[in-house]
């Protein structure tokens, strides 16, 4: 089927924040398999934090990655399956072993300023045949073409579509399709742009339709909105408000509504919330990622969770930075009388 813009749905692996990373192979065996159905073109499966996040710093999984990849692979019956490795956190041969379990697309994650160490990783993937995507986090932190010149670093390396990754939903709206018309323009057709939001600022649909009508031909979201943060943009209500505007997603509206609600939400701990620390990620521009970390520090050093997050907005910190969160709670706590 022809389609105007290709979702990846990722609630199996941006969700896997917000479930502290305790997917079972059944959660996994059922939600691909209603994804599936319902027509989602792409499903992400890996730990949150990509191929190699299951680590005391990020959370450890519940299940072998890889074994929820080939769960996954093996459910599919139209959707590819998609993983995420962030460089330095998973090695080249986790690339390898993901494509051995069938899995199709690689999609590499850097920090805005940082695609050139994604090289030697698309170009791998290319050899192995996968499809090559890029992730540019944070992209709220660089202006569009700066942005875009990180992008071409990644399409120059082999890289098929570099996404504008709104990692903290900071972006409003105009900036986001800023960012991915410099992108269109400078890639032409050497690549393709994609768009991933997060719903801090509440605007992950809004900000999704800007970034198509700016040129981007991939959205990512979360069913539900399973995601970091207040998670993603949600796959139903993005397909849905893409049906009356006439933008072909392939994804059957009442079948995704009914994934969402039957098989998606049990599978959560919780609601993803626009609740005041997620409200304050997306003002104070900080990681979707941090939100449950913050919470536990903010539980064990008894300090605010939301001052944790302030902090760690005005230190620019960085997906891989977790660590950081430890000496802001300590530094708070040290002030409390
Ligand atoms: C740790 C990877 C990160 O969660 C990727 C992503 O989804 C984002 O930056 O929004
Ligand atoms: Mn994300």
């Amino acid at each position: 089927m022809t389609v105007d813009v290709r979702i990846t749905d990722s609630s199996l692996r941006d969700g896997s924040h917000a479930k502290r990373h305790q997917f079972t192979a059944e959660e996994v065996a059922s939600i691909v398999a209603a994804l599936d159905a319902a027509g989602v073109p792409v499903i992400e499966v890996t730990h949150g934090d990509g191929l190699g996040g299951s680590s005391f710093t990020y959370g450890l999984s519940r299940t072998p990655e890889q074994e929820l990849i080939s769960v996954a692979v093996r459910t599919a019956t139209r959707a590819k399956i998609a993983f995420l490795m962030l460089p330095g956190v998973g090695v080249i041969d986790d690339i390898r072993a993901a494509a051995g379990n069938g899995a199709s697309v690689c999609r590499i994650a850097t920090h805005c300023t940082e695609a050139d160490i994604a090289v030697q990783h698309f170009g791998l993937a290319r050899d192995l045949g996968l499809e090559t995507v890029g992730f540019l986090m944070m992209a709220h932190s660089l202006p569009p073409e700066r942005l875009a010149e990180q992008a071409r670093i990644m399409a120059d390396a082999g890289c098929q579509c570099v996404y504008v990754v709104d990692s903290a939903g900071a972006l409003v709206l105009d900036q986001v399709g800023d960012r991915v018309a410099a992108l269109v323009a400078e890639l032409g057709d050497a690549a393709q742009v994609g768009f991933h939001g997060h719903e801090n600022l509440g605007l992950g649909v809004a900000n999704s339709v800007l970034a198509y009508r700016a040129g981007a031909k991939q959205i990512d979201g979360s069913t539900r909105r399973f995601g970091a943060g207040a998670g993603n943009t949600p796959v139903e209500a993005f397909v849905g408000v893409c049906d009356k505007l006439g933008i072909r997603t392939g994804v059957d509206f009442f079948k995704i509504v009914d994934a969402a609600e039957d098989v998606v939400r049990p599978a959560m701990p919780d609601e993803c919330k626009l609740d005041r620390m997620a409200l304050i990620m997306g003002y104070a521009g900080v990681y979707s990622s941090f939100l449950l970390h913050a919470w536990s520090l903010a539980e064990r050093y008894q300090v605010s969770g939301a001052e944790i997050l302030v902090k760690a907005g005005e230190r620019r910190l960085v997906g891989g930075q977790e660590d950081q969160l430890i000496g802001i709670a300590r530094e708070l706590a040290l002030r409390t009388p």
